[in-house]
């Protein structure tokens, strides 16, 4: 017997005293899909021009070498990444990864045939892929504005971008035969003091009904709108806030909230609001990303909010109802390595949630013992779960600790 498989049947016994099956878990989180974005493999520079400057109120600030050169290059990297990550992963894909074949193909001319390659690799992969319109780098999105803009041709350009990113997603649900969730964030807002504050809301709504017009099956493509509290340009006034959006899902049945974990005020946590969209029957996507400060995307640690998140979901028995995304993009560090580190630590932060012993705790919720409900949470971070990701990594054909031995760099 391996040194991972003694470790794992010493954890196995330990959990089960305390009522926790673990294979159980290991299942689940076998099973449970993290939407691996590809974005921090290049910093969002994509395929559509090489020379792309990232800009619209997002930035991934550093200088680490090894930004892929090429889209091979680019393809290694992720490949390199996506093979340290165990458990079952869907890639999250933004428009600007087209393939052009060196042709400009505007962003209201892009077409599911752009992406049969991505098709291609995910059925190589065994993947499902998600979507994302992308609504900003770029001259038309240079004034601030795009679906929310004042100017009639700015919103026709970006409503058609919208339209056709969703027939994209549907594209992918339909080859793939898993949904495709198709993510739509603007970096729309102002700099400054901003007196009229309700017309870019009206015309974004206006944009959103007309994107979203055309019924399209949610077997194959569930639309998401972003909120977001400020940008980068954008720090006083972002018309597609919180309370706009929760506002558009509440009034809308074809599309769901999603929330970043940086785009709200420093202590806010997106944790603490899932429960109440579940309450009322939504579906949610999320966007796992850790905020220093502000919404500075830096790579996700298993630390206190992802690992909240998680339970919040494990506890709200949400697991279908409630897609996991990463967002985060690093350019100080190995770009491989860091997409490797935040999707194994979102999934490590889901098997943490994953063997706590929830029924029993909320039994002594429910018998309002709530010493008990304070000592057993308490006693759990002592249990020792890296024993039983161990297993996970092995079960999964994934390295263990040693995984950054594999890239180089
Ligand atoms: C690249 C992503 O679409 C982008 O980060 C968006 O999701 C966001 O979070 C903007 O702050
Ligand atoms: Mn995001």
């Amino acid at each position: 017997m391996s040194r991972i498989e003694q470790n794992y049947r010493a954890a196995k016994e330990l959990y089960a005293d305390l009522g926790v099956n673990t294979d159980e878990a290991l299942e689940i989180l076998r099973n449970t899909p993290v939407s691996v974005h590809c974005w921090q493999i290049d910093d969002l520079t994509g395929f559509e021009n090489p020379n792309a400057v990232l800009s619209g109120g997002i930035a991934a600030f550093g200088n680490a070498p090894g930004k892929p050169k090429s889209k091979s290059e680019f393809i290694q990297n992720l490949d390199q990444a996506l093979n340290l990550i165990p458990g079952k992963n869907k890639l999250a894909l933004h428009a600007v990864y087209l393939e052009n074949n060196g042709k400009k193909v505007e962003r209201n001319e892009i077409r599911p045939e752009h992406f049969t390659g991505w098709v291609e690799y995910a059925k190589k992969r065994n993947i499902g892929l998600d979507f994302n319109p992308t609504y900003f780098s770029h001259p038309m999105a240079e004034s601030g504005f795009t679906l929310a803009s004042r100017d009639e041709g700015v919103r026709g350009f970006w409503i058609e971008h919208g339209k056709r990113c969703r027939e994209i997603g549907a594209y992918f649900g339909k080859e793939l035969g898993q949904v495709c969730v198709t993510n739509h964030w603007i970096g729309d807002g102002y700099k400054d003091h901003t007196i009229d504050k309700v017309s870019p809301r009206l015309r974004l709504k206006d944009s959103l009904d007309k994107i979203f017009e055309k019924p399209i099956s949610r077997e194959f493509c569930v639309d998401s709108v972003e909120s977001k509290l400020f940008g980068l340009g954008s720090e006083s006034y972002v018309p597609g806030s919180h309370e706009f959006y929760t506002n558009y899902v509440m009034t809308h049945q074809n599309c769901i909230l999603c929330m970043d974990a940086g785009h709200f005020h420093p202590t806010e946590t997106v944790s603490s609001k899932i429960s109440s969209y579940l309450a009322f029957d939504q579906e949610l996507m999320l966007h796992v990303s850790r905020p220093v400060r502000w919404d500075s995307d830096h790579v996700v640690m298993l630390d206190d909010e992802t690992k909240a998140i998680m339970e919040e979901i494990v506890r709200c028995h949400a697991l279908d109802r409630v897609h996991i995304g990463l967002d985060f993009f690093d350019a100080s560090i190995n770009r491989i390595a860091a997409t490797v580190i935040g999707a194994r630590n979102a999934k490590k932060a889901l098997l943490l949630a994953l063997l706590q012993p929830t029924e029993e705790l909320v039994r002594a919720e429910l018998e309002d013992d709530f010493t008990k409900r304070l000592a057993l949470s308490e006693e759990m971070k002592m249990m020792p779960f890296g024993l039983v990701w161990d297993m996970f990594c092995e079960q999964e054909g994934k390295p263990t600790e040693d995984w950054l031995t594999r890239i180089q760099y």
